[in-house]
């Protein structure tokens, strides 16, 4: 499949979705650290993508979004950051309720 399609596929089919280097349990770089931290920090569901294995989507999801760094959070489709506009929303209390808005009822 084309990974344009792969990308899209991935954005429309997860509503929480974070673009990171390494895992949640794992990440590999300091801005994916601390940006899953405030994710996770939210007590949504969340799915992930890592990057360093997914070299296609590493270079193509920045054309696609038309952001050029990871991670990215992509919610409900919309890409709203990266780690400082996450990191920030966290700190004013804004990223709890817009997951909580995103995530499917339990
Ligand atoms: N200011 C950025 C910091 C993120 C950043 O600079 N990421 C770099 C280093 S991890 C990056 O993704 N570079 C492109 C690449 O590694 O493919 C943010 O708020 O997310
Ligand atoms: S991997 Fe070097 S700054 Fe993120």
């Amino acid at each position: 499949m084309d990974i344009m399609q792969v990308i899209k596929d991935q954005i429309e089919n997860n509503d929480i979705l974070l673009y990171m280097k390494g895992s949640p349990n794992q990440p590999l770089c300091g801005f994916s650290a601390r940006t899953v931290q405030a994710v996770m920090d939210c007590g949504q569901k969340f799915a992930y993508v890592d990057v360093l294995s997914n070299p296609d989507i590493r270079s193509n999801l920045p054309l696609y979004g038309n952001w050029p760094t990871f991670p990215q959070l992509w919610v409900k489709g919309e890409l709203v950051g990266g780690c400082d506009i996450i990191t920030e929303m966290h700190e004013k209390g804004e990223l709890k309720p817009l997951l909580e808005e995103a995530a499917p009822a339990e």
